[in-house]
C-alpha cells in the first residue's frame, strides 16, 4: 500500500473549462440538504458553540455541535424554534440513550447525529447505530472514528449513512505517542484505502493544515472534511483569549484532553494557543474561493471534478506520477 500525507502530494490540472472561477460550485449533498463548502468545523468545544453553529446553518453551511456540558435536547428545540436543522453529536453511554429518549419523549428529532468517539469500530457504535435507527429513523446518522476499510465497511453495514475517517491526525491530538496507533501521518492515503470500499459519504477528519489540503480529500474520496485547528483562532471562537508578549491567542484543546475531560484520565489530547486570525465568516469565504479555484484547476465546474485529476507523489527526488485510480 503506497503510504502518503497531505504535503507528499500535488495535483495535476486538466484544461480548464470556465472563464471565471465564479462558475465553478463547491457545493456538495450530504443527507438530503446541499451545502455550500465541503467543510464542517469539528465538533469540538473550542471550535462551535450555539451562536457558531446557529450561525452556520443560517448560511449554508453544515456543522456538527459538540456534547460536552451540553443540553442536546434544548439544543435540538432551539434550532428546530429557529425553522433550522439540527446537528448533534452522541457519545456511546447510559446518558447518551437518555437524550435520544428524552428528544423522541418531546417529539424532536434531530436531521443528523453524529456519534462521535475515539475508537468508533465497536459494538457499542453498532448498538447506539441500530437504537437511533429503531427510534429515530429519518435522522442521517455519521458514525466514527474509524481509519480502516474493515471498519468503514462494518459501520456501513451496521447501519450508519456516513462515516467519518481520521484517528490521531489532529493538530492537538496525541494518540499516535499515548497508544501507538492511528492515520496520523499518513492521513491522506487512510482516506483513500477507506474510500476504496465504502459505498456512502466519507467525512475526513484531522490533519487539514492548508485550504488547498480539503481539494487533496476530496480527490481521495471524501465527500466533507471535518476541520478543528484552521477555525479555533477566530474572534467567535469558544475558546478562551490569551495574551501572550502582546500577542492574542485563543486557546484550542483536544476532546480528550484533561482540558475537556476536567480529569487526567485516557487523555489522548492536548491544549495549544492558536493565533486569532479575524473573523470565521471570511475564512469560509475564502475557502469557498480556494475550492472554486481546485475546481477549476481540475478542468471541472463542479466539486466531484476534482475526483478526476492526477497527482504526483513528492518523495525526494524520486517523485512519481499517478494515473487515474
Ligand atoms: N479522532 C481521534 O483520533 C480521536 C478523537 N477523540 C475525541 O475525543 C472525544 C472523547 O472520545 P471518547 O473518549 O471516545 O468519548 P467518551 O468519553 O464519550 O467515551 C466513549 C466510550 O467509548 C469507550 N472508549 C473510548 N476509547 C476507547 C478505546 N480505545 N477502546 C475501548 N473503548 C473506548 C469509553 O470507555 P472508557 O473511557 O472507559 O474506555 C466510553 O465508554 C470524542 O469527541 C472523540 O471524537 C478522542 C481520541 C481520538
Ligand atoms: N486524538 C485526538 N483527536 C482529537 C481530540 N480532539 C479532537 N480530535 C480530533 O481532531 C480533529 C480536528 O483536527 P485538526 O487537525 O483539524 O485540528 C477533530 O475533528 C477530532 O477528530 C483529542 O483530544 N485527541
Amino acid at each position: 500500500m503506497e503510504i502518503f500525507d497531505y504535503d507528499n502530494i500535488l495535483l495535476l490540472p486538466r484544461k480548464c473549462r470556465v472563464e471565471s472561477r465564479s462558475e465553478c460550485d463547491a457545493g456538495v449533498e450530504l443527507g438530503g440538504r446541499t451545502f455550500r463548502l465541503p467543510v464542517v468545523p469539528a465538533n469540538m468545544k473550542t471550535v462551535v458553540d450555539e451562536t457558531i453553529c446557529i450561525w452556520l446553518a443560517q448560511n449554508g453551511y453544515f456543522y456538527v455541535m459538540h456534547r460536552f456540558d451540553l443540553d442536546n435536547v434544548q439544543f435540538t428545540a432551539d434550532m428546530h424554534a429557529k425553522g433550522l436543522y439540527a446537528s448533534i453529536s452522541l457519545g456511546v453511554k447510559k446518558p447518551d440513550y437518555d437524550t435520544v429518549d428524552q428528544l423522541l419523549a418531546k417529539g424532536l428529532i434531530p436531521e443528523y447525529i453524529t456519534i462521535d468517539i475515539a475508537h468508533g469500530h465497536a459494538d457499542s457504535v453498532k448498538n447506539m447505530i441500530e437504537y437511533l435507527k429503531a427510534k429515530m429513523p429519518a435522522s442521517f446518522i455519521i458514525a466514527g472514528n474509524v481509519g480502516t476499510p474493515e471498519a468503514v465497511i462494518d459501520l456501513e453495514n451496521w447501519g450508519a449513512d456516513a462515516t467519518k475517517v481520521g484517528i490521531g491526525p489532529g493538530k492537538v491530538c496525541i494518540t499516535k505517542l499515548k497508544t501507538g496507533f492511528g492515520t496520523g501521518g499518513w492521513q491522506l492515503s487512510a482516506l483513500k484505502w477507506c474510500a476504496r470500499v465504502a459505498t456512502k459519504p466519507i467525512i475526513a477528519d484531522g490533519g487539514i493544515r492548508d485550504h488547498g489540503d480539503i481539494a487533496k480529500s476530496v480527490r481521495f474520496g471524501a465527500s466533507m472534511v471535518m476541520i478543528g485547528s484552521l477555525f479555533a483562532g477566530h474572534e467567535e471562537s469558544p475558546g478562551q483569549t490569551v495574551e501572550v508578549d502582546g500577542r492574542l491567542y485563543k486557546e484550542y484543546y483536544g476532546s480528550a484532553s484533561d482540558f475537556n475531560k476536567g480529569e487526567y484520565k485516557h487523555v489522548e489530547g492536548k491544549r495549544i494557543l492558536e493565533p486569532i486570525k479575524g473573523k470565521l465568516a471570511d475564512t469560509l469565504i475564502e475557502m469557498e474561493q480556494d475550492v472554486q479555484s481546485s475546481i477549476s484547476y481540475s478542468g471541472g465546474k463542479k466539486l466531484m471534478d476534482i475526483r478526476k485529476v492526477n497527482y504526483v507523489t513528492l518523495g525526494g527526488t524520486n517523485a512519481a506520477e499517478h494515473l487515474l485510480m
